[in-house]
């Protein structure tokens, strides 16, 4: 038995806390909400963001972060981009004072704004070295909703330290859920990010009414974009075509789960971003991501004309159709 402490309890977190404590596993799932954790721990509900689902009777939630991540092998987190800085500097608060080592794992897909670090830049900033034997990403396809309901669902580990990879698998892994190991870090945590963005792509595309001949022409095409920019910032090729690659880009690009889908799909349809956003109440971090890797394309000097093409849509308040209308008469070439 692991003992395991994960931090956030939106629906990802809740999921992973949730598959973890089915296996049999020690968790302690924090989250900053007092009336959360009491729901989780006398209902076996979390209302807000996986309504339908009941949650195994001793999954324990704590608001407390030193009881949550006191005496714990690893530390899984699994808040929004936007929350990780403010809540890995309070975990490395609490490590300091409790002087343990952990694996710090994260299962975050996001780039921080402003300054377009990956998650773990940030973790490793902020939780110090002393602190953490090994950082581990957790990615892959994976929608909360599917994964609470045992559905088959199969995802990437990835970590320099082969060891804490294979711990993470095997906490996380059953007859539902099967975790791959990999090791490239920046890969995963990159193409994570990235597969958000043409996912509000995608979601457009069916809300303006096109089918699937449009949506496999994005996804392909994005692909190439991925690529580009993957290889260009240091990631693995072989991680594009795997779980954490192209994996990713299939289920957030096709299944009505996805946040950052249905995020497309409702601007498609029409509506404001900030009509969507709000209408969304879970986080959509393709929107962010999209500015920030608008700027590395700059940087590294790639081609990216899908994500620039979304970046005027969300940013510049270009008319979809027009963007799809440029992007289809630009100068004809060949596919890579
Ligand atoms: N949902 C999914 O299926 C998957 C999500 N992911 C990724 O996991 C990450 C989390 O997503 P998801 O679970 O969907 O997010 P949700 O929007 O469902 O939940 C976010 C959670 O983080 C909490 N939170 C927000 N800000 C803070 C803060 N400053 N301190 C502490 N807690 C905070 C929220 O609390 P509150 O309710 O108080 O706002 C909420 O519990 C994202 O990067 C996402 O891309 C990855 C794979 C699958
Ligand atoms: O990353 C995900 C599935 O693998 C979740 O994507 P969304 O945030 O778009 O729901």
């Amino acid at each position: 038995m692991t003992k395991i402490a994960v931090l956030g309890a939106g629906s990802w977190g809740t999921a992973l806390a949730n598959t973890a404590a089915e296996n049999g596993h020690d968790v302690r799932l924090w989250t900053h909400n007092t009336d959360q954790a009491e729901e989780i721990n006398t209902q076996h509900t979390n209302t807000k963001y996986l309504p339908q689902a009941k949650l195994i009777d001793k999954l324990m939630a704590t608001s407390n972060m030193a009881l949550a991540v006191s005496d714990v092998e690893i530390v899984l987190s699994v808040v929004p981009t936007k929350a990780v800085r403010e809540v890995a500097k309070q975990l490395g608060e609490v490590l300091k004072k409790q002087s343990h080592t952990v694996i710090l794992a994260h299962a975050t897909k996001g780039l921080e704004q402003g300054t377009y670090k990956r998650i773990s830049e940030m973790l490793a900033e902020e939780v110090p070295a002393l602190y953490r034997s090994a950082l581990v990403v957790v990615s892959g396809p994976s929608h909360a909703e599917d994964v609470i309901k045992h559905d088959l669902t199969a995802v990437s580990i990835a970590s320099s330290d082969e060891s804490a990879a294979r711990l993470l698998q095997k906490v996380l892994s059953n007859n539902t859920f099967r975790a791959y190991t990999n090791d490239d870090l920046l890969g995963s945590e990159l193409f994570a990010a990235l597969k958000n963005i043409v996912a509000i792509g995608s979601g457009a595309l069916i809300g303006l009414g096109y089918g699937a001949n449009a949506q496999a022409a994005l996804l392909t095409r994005s692909l190439v974009e991925m690529r580009a920019l993957g290889l260009a910032m240091g990631a693995k090729e072989k991680t594009l075509y795997e779980l954490a690659g192209i994996g990713d880009l299939i289920v957030t690009g096709m299944s009505p789960n996805s946040r950052n889908y249905r995020a497309g799909l409702g601007l498609g349809q029409g509506k404001t971003l900030e009509q969507v956003e709000s209408d969304m109440g879970m986080v959509i971090e393709g929107v962010n991501t999209t500015k920030a890797v608008y700027d590395f394309a700059q940087d590294y000097k790639v081609d990216m004309p899908i994500t620039v093409a979304i970046y005027q849509v969300l940013y510049e308040n270009k008319p979809i159709r027009e963007a799809i209308s440029d992007l289809m008469g630009r100068p004809l070439k060949s596919e890579d």
